[in-house]
């Protein structure tokens, strides 16, 4: 046993560790381990305490705080992102459509209504375009659980607006019929909402403009601060660019001339651009214009799915204050902000990485908050590469964002932006055992469950699984990439689409070939067998060297040989011993 491995392991994962009692059946072993000095490591490796048996007992809440933590950590958080100072204000009626951008705090929308404005009128507009069928496969565009997690955040958010002297207009149907009649009625002078980058959101955009350049606004019944000269006019609509940490007008390049290779344009906007402040909006942001009916959060139902309940893994509360919560818990509760990157390659539990991805796609938090959070972290505890790291991820965001906006459909396409031509395979049993994780590689199974039951995937299994479809079953990666847009939480067009073109190796992906070999994958990132066990519980009772290839009598058969063959597999013990964070044994893959 080395046990100077096994130290510097401990330590890197002590505060992970501490962070464990949110999973119930945990509490007791960490508790003893914690208290116990490095050498308890290997006894915790080696206890069933803190193995699959047990976590497979619990569920993790994410954020993993009580009510009244939470209510306590967003009063905070809303007093230190919110302005103390007076206002000019306009006059009449804004609406602001609420689309992507599911917040209060950081909300440009929002803040150029109320600036601009008399009376706000914040309107969500229920989509039934959003709960129809995924483009090419035809698999439902929003699964219940990311459903469940969007009527989590309208619910979140009408209540922060309530207790900020507004309301939320919740309405069903398409916004290019509800926005321009609401303006009429209200005699709004302009509907502000944040801009989209990706065609079917675009082009509802362009239905709105349309739909309100048909309103005209007469000029006694606008109450508009610009209405000065006596001819009738048309609502104004406003879009605000506000998805990305750094904003589109301050690059340092054309978007047309966006580079191509990520680290390019990492360098470059480092270099040349600063990531704003956050806009801080009053405090109070009342009184909204009158109205009877203000409608009233969806069911499930209601939208035509089942209401869907997570047993097992982490169960995601939508909304701005459990994105507040978490960003609280993770930084500044847990303190793991100091070792993201030696942990972020993780996939069990809700702790080796962020998990802020599901509330960023919502726009139930803004990047640039996260970012403000982390120098004031830096300021206040330490600045070290964990710190920078999590911006260095935001920025891979931010790039596929506006990759998006430099290649426009070609991302959805087979060929993707390189127009790449090659022979894809549409075989329906073959991808189906990839969907339903029977595809006799428990680490692709596993992981596939996991999204499944829970709506998230970690980064590490995402690449893994998308190179398997991909390169071992020669499947279209398209198929991959729908079916993750039905079941993930964060589901963002232009991540998801840009990260499998990525992997598909129709993307600007400069190494040509991005194979993830199952065996080496299994033995960097779960050598113990401990993530496959938990998720497939069936390989519990398999000592933890055979947990990864159990062979076709103890699980399903193989349903295609691996690319290269499976060499690399394990033979002996060594493989259960191997570490399973740290940066050494990662450097072969790009994140
Ligand atoms: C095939 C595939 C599909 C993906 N689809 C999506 C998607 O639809 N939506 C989505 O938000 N992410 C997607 N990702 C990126 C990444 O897997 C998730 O953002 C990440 O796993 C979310 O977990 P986290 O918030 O704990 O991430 P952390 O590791 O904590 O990272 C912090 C944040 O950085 C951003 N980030 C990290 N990695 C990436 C990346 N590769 N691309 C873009 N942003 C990144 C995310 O906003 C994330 O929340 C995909 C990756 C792959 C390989
Ligand atoms: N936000 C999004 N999420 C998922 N898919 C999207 C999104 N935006 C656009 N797409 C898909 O990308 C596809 C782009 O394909 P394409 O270029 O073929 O456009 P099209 O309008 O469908 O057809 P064509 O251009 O051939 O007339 C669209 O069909 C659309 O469904």
């Amino acid at each position: 046993m080395n046990y100077s491995t096994l130290q510097i392991s401990f330590s890197s994962l002590l505060p992970l560790l501490k962070t464990l009692p949110n999973c119930s059946s945990l509490k007791p072993a960490i508790q003893i381990s914690v208290k116990s000095a490095s050498r308890r490591i290997f006894v915790m490796n080696s206890s069933s305490k803190l193995d699959s048996r047990s976590l497979s007992l619990s569920t993790c809440q994410v954020p993993g705080l009580e009510p009244e933590e939470m209510d306590s950590v967003v009063e905070q958080m809303f007093r230190r992102y919110s302005s103390s100072s007076g206002f000019k204000r306009g006059k009449g009626v804004a609406i602001v459509w609420f689309r992507n951008d599911l917040r209060v705090l950081d909300n440009e929308a929002l803040y150029k209504a109320w600036i601009s404005s008399e009376a706000v009128l914040p309107v969500y507009c229920v989509d039934p375009r959003l709960f129809g069928s995924t483009c090419y496969f035809g698999f439902p565009k929003t699964g219940a659980l990311r459903a469940q997690f969007i009527v989590e955040c309208l619910a979140d958010l009408k209540r922060n607006l309530t207790k900020r002297g507004l309301n939320l207009l919740i309405q069903h149907g398409k916004p290019e019929e509800i926005l321009p009649s609401l303006a009429k009625a209200l005699g709004a002078h302009t509907v502000y909402a944040q801009m989209e980058t990706c065609s079917e959101e675009l082009y509802v955009e362009k239905m709105v403009s349309k739909g309100l350049k048909t309103v005209v606004l007469s000029p006694t019944s606008e109450k508009s601060a610009s209405a000065k000269s006596s001819a009738a006019r048309s609502p104004t609509f406003q879009l605000v660019w506000g998805t990305t940490m750094y904003h589109i007008d301050d690059l340092p390049f054309d978007t047309n001339s966006l580079p191509d290779v990520y680290t390019q344009f990492r360098r470059s906007v480092e270099a040349k651009c600063e990531i704003r402040d956050c806009i801080r909006l009053p405090a109070l942001l009342g009184p909204p214009p009158s109205i009877d009916d203000w409608g009233s959060v969806p069911s499930l139902d209601k939208l035509g799915l089942q209401p869907p309940s997570v047993v097992k893994g982490m169960r995601f509360i939508g909304g701005e204050s459990a994105a507040l919560s978490r960003i609280y818990e993770y930084f500044w509760k847990k303190d793991l902000l100091r070792i993201y990157k030696e942990t972020r390659n993780g996939m069990l539990g809700p702790d080796y990485s962020t998990k802020f991805s599901p509330w960023l796609a919502s726009g139930s938090i803004s990047p640039r908050l996260i970012h403000e959070e982390v120098r004031r972290y830096e300021r206040k505890r330490e600045a070290n590469q964990s710190t920078y790291w999590v911006l260095f991820e935001l920025i891979w965001r931010d790039y596929f964002r506006f990759l998006s906006v430099k290649y426009g459909n070609s991302l959805f396409h087979l060929g993707g932006p390189r127009k790449v031509e090659s022979k894809w395979s549409q075989d329906k049993n073959l991808f189906e055992s990839w969907r339903d994780g029977r595809t006799g590689y428990p680490l692709i199974d596993a992981n596939m469950k996991e999204l499944s039951t829970t709506g998230f995937m970690s980064n590490r299994g995402r690449q893994i699984v998308c190179s398997f479809l991909v390169r071992d079953m020669g499947i279209d990666w398209r198929m991959g990439a729908e079916w993750f847009e039905t079941c993930l939480l964060d589901y963002d067009p232009c991540s998801n689409y840009g990260n499998w073109t990525y992997g598909a190796g129709v993307g600007n992906d400069p190494r040509e070939d991005r194979y993830f070999s199952i065996p080496k994958q299994a033995q960097t990132y779960d050598p113990e067998g401990e993530y496959v066990a938990y998720w497939l519980p069936q390989l519990r009772m398999l000592p933890k060297d055979k947990r990864h290839f159990p062979g076709k009598m103890l699980y399903f058969e193989q349903v295609v040989p691996l690319k290269f063959g499976d060499a690399g597999r394990p033979q002996s013990q060594d493989f259960a011993r191997r570490k399973t964070f740290g940066g050494k044994q990662a450097k072969d893959f790009r994140r």
